[in-house]
């Protein structure tokens, strides 16, 4: 028995939901190219859970319910209030949605129409939680969901207390669809190995939402904004980016395991970026990003990844660093609850093998004999 690192090349799983060949990247057989340019995030949810895109009839079914599950338990609000004010988002994000689970008497419910249901409300509530924990943390009242308006606009709602304009709720619209799934990413993959022990799918979710935390996935993005920060001015992206690089730093918002010629993803938030900075008449950020980009991809040869444009997009759009990867984990719920309903058509536990390197022959030795 040999051990893949990382799992790289391995096959662990079929799936119809998505897929990358050659680069390019397919939600249930429709180029996201296709879907970026005229789909929104609810067709994108849709399409991901039943295979189809929705009829009016079936958008306007799925709306509703979104309207119904948006509010959050009141219990859940007194809850997040008792977190500490400088707690991680996505920690908080993960504890919350751990908890949902308490208050849904149907979590553990695994028929497929409850599954499903629990598909949609999770989708519906993600929005409502992370706009919540913004407020709480500035010490404000969080605000209740809208009914009839899209998902990208309740959230900045939310968020804001104040009706968000056309141009941030269609940029933020089309980031959700560009980050809804992604094959078997390490948060996908997460997911499934926890519900194929037939857990509840909140457990799937609160493992997805703690393996998209890390910043080798969905935390790079807060890192490029941290990154961009620290950099602080076009003049000084040459000398710490060469810093890095001479001592072998990883560069966040670069490379991807699958994508070697690009993530068909980045080009979007790439345009997005430039035109909120056209608009804003500040293109700093803007600048700054192409000028890393122009020394990495120079340098090392590796492309941007859906990571890195975000990063500026985002703040661009009055975001803060702190919402960014659990923006991504609202948008990514779509994908991963798909996978879950997924596994489970065909299930069987998820239990590979490990390649033993330890000692050999080693004999047990009294306690007060040891060294
Ligand atoms: C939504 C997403 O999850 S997209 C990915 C978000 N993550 C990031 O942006 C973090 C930065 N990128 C990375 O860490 C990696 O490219 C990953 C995690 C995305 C992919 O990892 P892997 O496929 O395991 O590639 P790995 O880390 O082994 O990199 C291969 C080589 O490229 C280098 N490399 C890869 N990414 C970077 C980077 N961002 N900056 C500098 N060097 C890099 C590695 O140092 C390594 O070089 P070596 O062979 O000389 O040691
Ligand atoms: O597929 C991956 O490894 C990471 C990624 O880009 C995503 O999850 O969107």
């Amino acid at each position: 028995m040999t051990a893949t690192k990382g799992l790289e090349g391995i096959v662990a799983a079929t799936s119809s939901i998505s897929s990358i060949v050659d680069g390019v990247l397919t939600y249930r057989g429709i180029d996201i190219d296709e879907l970026a340019m005229h789909a929104s995030f609810e067709e994108v949810a849709y399409l991901l859970w039943f295979g189809k895109l929705p009829n009016a009839e079936e958008l306007n079914g799925l709306r509703v319910d979104f309207d119904t599950f948006a509010p959050i338990p009141q219990l859940l609000i007194e809850q997040m209030k008792l977190f500490p004010k400088n707690v991680n988002t996505m920690a908080a994000l993960r504890s919350a949605v751990s908890a949902l689970a308490v208050y849904d008497e149907d979590a553990d419910d695994m028929s497929h129409s409850a599954n499903v249901k629990k598909a949609i409300k999770l989708q519906a509530q993600l929005p409502t939680i992370v706009a919540a924990l913004s407020r709480i943390r500035e010490g404000k009242e969080p605000i209740l969901p809208l009914k009839g308006v899209t998902i990208a606009e309740n959230f900045l709602y939310m968020l804001r207390g104040e009706q968000p304009d056309e141009i941030s709720i269609k940029a933020l619209d089309q980031a959700l669809v560009l980050h809804a799934d992604h094959e078997l990413n390490a948060s996908t993959f997460a997911a499934r190995v926890t519900v194929a022990t037939l857990s509840d799918m909140y457990s799937g979710v609160t493992s997805a939402i703690g393996a998209l935390k890390g910043p080798l996935h969905g935390g790079a993005n807060e890192a490029v904004m941290r990154m961009l920060e620290e950099i602080g001015d076009i003049d000084h992206v040459e000398g710490y980016i060469q810093e890095k690089l001479n001592n072998r730093e990883k560069i966040m918002g670069f490379g991807h395991r699958v994508y070697k010629n690009g993530d068909p993803r980045a080009k979007y938030l790439q345009k997005m970026s430039r035109e909120l900075g056209e608009m804003k008449n500040n293109s700093e950020l803007y600048n700054m990003s192409v000028k890393i980009e122009e020394m990495i991809t120079g340098q090392k040869g590796l492309k941007p990844n859906v990571d890195f444009y975000s990063a500026s997009v985002y703040t661009q759009l009055g975001i803060e660093g702190e919402l960014f990867t659990p923006i991504f984990a609202i948008s990514r719920t779509s994908g991963w609850t798909a996978h879950i309903l997924e596994q489970w058509v065909d299930n069987r536990i998820i239990r590979p093998r490990a390649e033993y390197v330890g000692l050999h022959e080693q004999k047990y030795i009294q306690l007060e004999l040891r060294a």
